[in-house]
Formats: structure tokens, C-alpha cells, sequence
């Protein structure tokens, strides 16, 4: 297979007066699990309903292991993806699902069953999806998405109503899949959804790119800040304000935005400050999001 899995070129799509998708290029890496993001509306679902065939683009391409989605001999058995939760008959039972799709895959009962019970519907497997939680769609969802046991998957939004313990499984699952070699995107306008999950981001707003990189490099744009108590604090907001820091007092303490631990405990240490905590404040990834993709580059 090609370096990318994944190769998107130039993508566009207009709705009438619309651009949904802005002239998108990137690539997915195989071997990783890429977050693809962005707000609500911002071109996600077009972008993957282009790359699996589903849209024609206005212009540009997209191409899954060197070719259209529609070239693909036996697609499911290459790219497994789940786009609607929701679109599931509701008549039918999970494994009456998965057995129509079985011949187009090419894969036996035995095999529906099994990816069932490894999406954790083993139980449910001959219940009605009428009677599922939206959850248990999600779940159906990705068996679908992975009963041709595909080398790409792509799947949009997998999270949304699932429990915290099932977030918890997804990540596990979307790992495992990323650590066997196989390539998996997954889009989600929650950041911190998916940040315990990926390693590469693509961050798109309005149908345009704002960022595509490793998740360290999309975490370096972020400020990092310092939490700080002391017994003294006038005596704090005195050298904080001799050094120019930015520096807001809450309930808990002190926040020092754009310093570093060492900094700042040095900097007390030699004004003879007491400190009775002093902790590096992560970086705060979400609001680096919030404001790439809130900016006006239309
Ligand atoms: N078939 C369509 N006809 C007209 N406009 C459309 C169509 N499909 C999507 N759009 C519009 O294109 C834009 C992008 O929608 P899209 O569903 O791709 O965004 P998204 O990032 O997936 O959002 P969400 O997170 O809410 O699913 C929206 O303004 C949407 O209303």
C-alpha cells in the first residue's frame, strides 16, 4: 500500500451557492489513528461522503489506497466505514443486518456473528435495531464497518451516545486497530473526545484546512499555564506583576498563563515566597480549537 491511505487532493463540494468543502488536501498515514475535526458544519460528513464514493466532488479527488472508492474491487473488504448510526432498518436484527451484507463482503454468518461479539452486541445480536440505543447503533455501526476486516476504517462521529465506558472501549478499540497496521480516521467536532485517541489531527472550518499535523505539533500552538497557592498572595500578585506575567486570581489560587513551572517557582523562591502548590496547567488544547476554527479564513 502507499505511504498515505488516504490521499485527498483539491476536494470541493458546492451546494448550489454553497462550498461545503474548500479545496481540501491531506493525507491519512496507515498505522495511525487521525482525528478529523471540526465544528458542526464545518464539512466533515461531505468531505467523508466524497472520500467513500457516496457525493461526486465538484473538484478535486480523493483516493483510498491509490484509487477512487468506486474503482475498488469489494470496497468493504479495504475501507470499512460507519456515516449514520441511524440508517439501520429497524426490523431487522443486528445479525440480519450484518447476513445482507454479508455476500457483497464476502464473508460467512460465522464471521457476522463473531464481529458482533466483538463490538460487545453479542447479546443483542438477535434483537431488533428498532429497539437499540443510539449507543448500541454506534456499535452495530463499526461492526459494519469492520465485518470485511478492513485495513482502512473511517468512521464519523463513533463516539456520539456512547457512555463514558464505552468512549473508554472505542479508544481501546481504535488503538488496537491503529497498533495492527491499519489506517483509522475518525471525525468528531469534540476535541477532547478524541484527544486521548489520536496521534495525527486534521482541523478543518468552513470546508477549509486550518491545520494537518501530529497531535504533539497541534498541542505545541497551545499556551501552557502554572496553578499556584500561597499563604502570601498580595504579596504573589506583587511579583507577578514586577515580572509582567499574565495572572488571574480564582476560588483555588493563582493561574499563570504563558510560564512554566521552573519560572515561576524560582522567581517566589528568590522574592522569599512561600508556595504551597505549584503545578504545571496542561495545554489548553481546546481553546487553541475553539479559536483556529472560530478565526474568519473564508
Ligand atoms: N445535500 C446537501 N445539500 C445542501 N447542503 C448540504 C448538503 N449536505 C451538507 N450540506 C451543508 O454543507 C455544510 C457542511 O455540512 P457537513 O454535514 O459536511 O458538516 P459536518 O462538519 O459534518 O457537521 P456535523 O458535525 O454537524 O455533522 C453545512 O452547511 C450543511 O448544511
Amino acid at each position: 500500500m502507499a505511504a498515505s491511505a488516504i490521499s485527498i487532493e483539491g476536494l470541493t463540494k458546492r451546494f448550489g451557492t454553497l462550498t461545503a468543502v474548500d479545496g481540501l488536501t491531506f493525507d491519512v498515514a496507515p498505522g495511525r489513528v487521525t482525528g478529523f475535526l471540526g465544528p458542526n458544519g464545518s464539512g466533515k460528513t461531505t468531505t467523508l461522503r466524497m472520500v467513500l464514493g457516496l457525493i461526486e466532488p465538484t473538484a478535486g479527488r480523493a483516493v483510498i489506497g491509490g484509487r477512487p472508492y468506486r474503482e475498488i474491487p469489494r470496497p468493504m473488504r479495504l475501507v470499512g466505514a460507519a456515516l449514520e448510526a441511524s440508517s439501520f432498518h429497524p426490523g431487522r436484527t443486528a445479525l440480519g443486518h450484518l447476513k445482507t451484507l454479508a455476500p457483497q463482503t464476502g464473508v460467512s454468518t460465522a464471521r457476522c456473528r463473531e464481529v458482533l461479539e466483538f463490538v460487545g452486541l453479542g447479546p443483542a445480536a438477535d434483537r431488533r435495531v428498532g429497539g437499540y440505543s443510539t449507543g448500541m447503533r454506534q456499535r452495530l455501526g463499526l461492526a459494519v464497518a469492520l465485518l470485511g476486516d478492513p485495513q482502512i476504517i473511517v468512521l464519523d462521529e463513533p463516539a456520539n451516545g456512547l457512555d463514558p465506558q464505552g468512549i473508554v472501549w472505542l479508544r481501546e478499540l481504535l488503538r488496537s486497530l491503529a497498533h495492527e497496521g491499519r489506517t483509522v480516521l475518525v471525525s468528531s467536532h469534540v476535541l477532547a473526545e478524541v484527544r486521548n485517541t489520536v496521534d495525527d489531527v486534521v482541523v478543518i472550518s468552513g470546508g477549509k484546512l486550518i491545520q494537518a499535523s501530529t497531535l504533539a505539533e497541534f498541542e505545541s500552538l497551545a499556551e501552557t499555564a502554572v496553578g499556584v497557592r500561597t499563604p502570601v498572595p498580595d504579596a504573589f500578585a506583587v511579583l507577578a506583576h514586577d515580572r509582567g506575567w499574565a495572572v488571574s486570581e480564582g476560588p483555588g489560587g493563582f493561574r499563570v498563563d504563558g510560564q512554566d513551572g521552573a519560572t515561576v517557582g524560582s522567581a517566589a523562591f528568590a522574592a522569599g515566597i512561600e508556595l504551597h502548590q505549584l503545578v504545571d496547567i496542561g495545554a489548553d488544547l481546546e481553546s487553541v480549537f475553539l479559536r483556529l476554527t472560530s478565526e474568519d479564513r473564508r
